[in-house]
């Protein structure tokens, strides 16, 4: 596995690459990684001849800077992950090889931009827009994994994708999750063991959100229910619950009218944002 600090060792090493007709295979992260990264991993090894990975804490996509000061940060037990994977490269930039200058540049994804993760982490979306532009512009991938537990960013990427003209295909890899359903996430080390212990009031809100819709309840009262659960619960504050159309993100008060439904959860377990969603059909 080869640490690729620069554009420029990245341009030539995978220009190199492409020359000899090879796949390139591209997973984005900000590091501390876990099973999730993992899965994304070995779907672009199944998929592709090269594979290659980054490590990057973006500044520009974090809206709160005490969120952005606490990220984790686990460099070498990363690439000792990646090793083990038999990742072929990996990009560990600093914010001064990404940023060389300060961006001035700004993305507005319009209806995305303003609902849900987008309502609550004001710029967070321009942020992902732009770090992602340049890492796709710098590495050239075929294909580029993303992980289905950030649904929105994956309806942001292809977005950016589509209307930007990026020659690579978007790869979606489902939500790997804790034996007790706690989606995997970086943050999750943050919490305390107390908090560990009360973080599945996400999955089980979710769980039991899609079978009582299923049943034929009430998308209000199913909200509701959900609602009281969170304020009863110390250590928990829930931020959202929704129902949406899976595809548009548009919110829905009903599964009768739309072909694929998720929920979609943020809430704080002590000072950690956590998100989470669950495809209903
Ligand atoms: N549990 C998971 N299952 C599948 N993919 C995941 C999971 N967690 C993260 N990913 C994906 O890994 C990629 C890198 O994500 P990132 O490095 O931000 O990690 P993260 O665990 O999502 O961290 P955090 O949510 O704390 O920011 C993203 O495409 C993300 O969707
Ligand atoms: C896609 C990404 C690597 C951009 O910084 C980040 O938002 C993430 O890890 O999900
Ligand atoms: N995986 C999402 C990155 C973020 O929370 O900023």
């Amino acid at each position: 596995m080869e640490i690729l600090r620069t554009k420029v060792e990245v341009r030539s090493k995978l220009s190199q690459v492409r020359n000899s007709q090879k796949n390139i295979g591209f997973i984005p992260t900000m590091g501390a990684l876990h099973e999730g990264h993992l899965m994304l991993v070995e779907n672009a090894k199944l998929n592709s001849d090269v594979v290659v990975a980054s490590i990057f804490v973006n500044p520009t996509q974090f809206n709160n800077v005490e969120d952005f000061e606490k990220y984790p940060i686990t460099v070498d037990k990363d690439l000792e992950l990646l090793k083990q994977k038999q990742v072929d490269f990996v990009f560990i930039p600093t914010v001064e090889e990404l940023y060389s200058s300060k961006s001035i540049l700004k993305f507005d994804f319009g209806y995305l931009d303003n609902t849900l993760e987008g309502a609550f982490r004001p710029g967070h979306f321009s942020g992902v827009g732009l770090v992602v532009s340049k890492l796709l512009n710098i590495v050239k991938p075929h294909k580029s994994y993303f992980g289905q537990k950030d649904l929105q960013q994956v309806a942001v990427i292809k977005r950016l994708v589509e209307e930007l003209e990026f020659d690579v295909q978007v790869v979606t890899v489902p939500t790997i999750r804790e034996h007790d359903g706690l989606a995997m996430s970086s943050r999750n080390i943050r919490l305390s063991p107390e908090g560990r212990t009360k973080s599945t009031i996400l999955f089980q809100s979710l769980t039991y959100a899609k079978d009582e819709l299923k049943s034929g309840k009430d998308w209000f009262k199913i909200k509701e229910q959900v609602v009281n659960r969170f304020l009863h619960s110390a250590m928990c504050s829930l931020e959202y619950f929704e129902l949406v159309d899976t595809h548009t993100l548009e919110i829905k008060n009903s599964i009768s009218d739309v072909s694929q439904a998720s929920i979609c959860i943020a809430a704080y377990v002590e000072d950690v944002r956590l998100i989470d969603n669950l495809e209903i059909i």
